[in-house]
């Protein structure tokens, strides 16, 4: 199996931090936390001090994907399959690390120029998680949930995913439907754990900003998420896609937009993967029911470049 354990945190800026803590603490429930900068918004959902970091910036986008390692022996191991791979890799200060609550953290863009983190050592807080509507998340071995990143240089990016940090394949769907007219493109799911994707990869034109399709952030009942669905609806968020039951990780889940023109799914029941026994599959259908994307609109990853402000 590969070093990397598990999708540790995810950090974004956005040009309306007052939306996003709308958003993510009284629609979908996460907690407030704290860390270095003053005007920044650190949720928590579990022991970690902060899951998903939002800092104020001029632009809506992802500022790092960061990618938890089990210690110092396979940060090492990342570090040289990066550097074997020539990518070239930047070892952080301790200041640095310190910044992301971890005790050491290497970076680098990934070969569609998204920044990577990977880090140990992650700085636990003791402190009860006080979510404002008792949700739980589901994190732990399965980590914070998954990325979903939109990628240009889609052979070149999945290769060093799977080829250079070992994620493994877990199955792909193709775009357009499975009747869609050759050559096929793929939107291909990877896990690190027993959670069935930590990151997926979708075809998509050239682009900047924002760098995400989607963040999946997992709950631990259907109630949860039907009640954080009231929740951001009553709060004026579109809905990208209704409720449904996906047909790969058997997740019941919604997605919302969040500001930055991206979206945060929020689910219950994932199935959790045995490699024993696991192969990759190709489904054909998105959903076993519901998902109605038809009212969503258009992802900002997914307008062509000239479109987009
Ligand atoms: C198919 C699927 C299975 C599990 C997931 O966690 C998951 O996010 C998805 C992809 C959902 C969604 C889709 O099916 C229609 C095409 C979409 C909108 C994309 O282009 C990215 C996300 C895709
Ligand atoms: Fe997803």
């Amino acid at each position: 199996m590969t070093d990397i354990r598990g999708l540790g945190y995810l950090r974004i800026q956005t040009t309306d931090i007052a939306r996003w803590r709308e958003l993510v603490v009284d629609g979908l429930g996460m907690a407030v936390g704290s860390g270095p900068e003053a005007d920044g918004l650190y949720l928590r959902i579990d022991e970690r001090r902060a899951r998903l970091i939002v800092l104020p910036g001029d632009s809506d986008k992802a500022l790092a994907v960061g990618w938890e390692v089990r210690d110092q022996f396979a940060l090492a191991r990342v570090r040289e399959a990066v550097e074997k791979a020539g990518v070239t890799v930047e070892v952080l200060s301790e200041q640095e690390s310190a910044y992301r609550d971890a005790e050491q953290v290497i970076a680098f863009d990934d070969p569609g120029g998204a920044r990577v983190e990977v880090f140990f050592g992650p700085v636990l807080d003791h402190s009860p998680v006080v979510t404002p509507f008792a949700s739980r998340f589901h994190t732990g071995e399965e980590g914070l949930g998954h990325v979903v990143l939109p990628s240009f240089a889609f052979d070149r990016v999945y290769d060093f995913y799977t080829e250079v940090l070992g994620f493994l394949p877990r199955g792909a769907m193709r775009v357009g439907g499975p009747s869609a007219p050759p050559p096929a493109r793929r939107v291909r799911f990877l896990g690190v754990n027993r959670r069935h994707h930590s990151l997926a990869l979708c075809p998509a034109p050239p682009s900047e900003q924002p760098g995400l399709v989607h963040l999946m952030l997992e709950v631990d009942t259907l109630d949860a998420v039907g009640q954080a669905l009231d929740r951001v609806r009553a709060l004026g968020f579109s809905i990208s896609s209704t409720l449904g039951r996906h047909t790969n990780d058997k997740m019941v889940s919604f997605y919302v937009r969040a500001p930055g023109g991206w979206d945060i799914e929020f689910g219950t029941d994932g199935m959790l993967v045995d490699e024993t026994f696991y192969t990759a599959e190709e489904i054909t259908a998105d959903s076993y029911w519901g998902h109605d994307w038809s009212g969503s609109e258009p992802l900002a990853a997914f307008a062509p470049p000239s479109t987009r402000s």
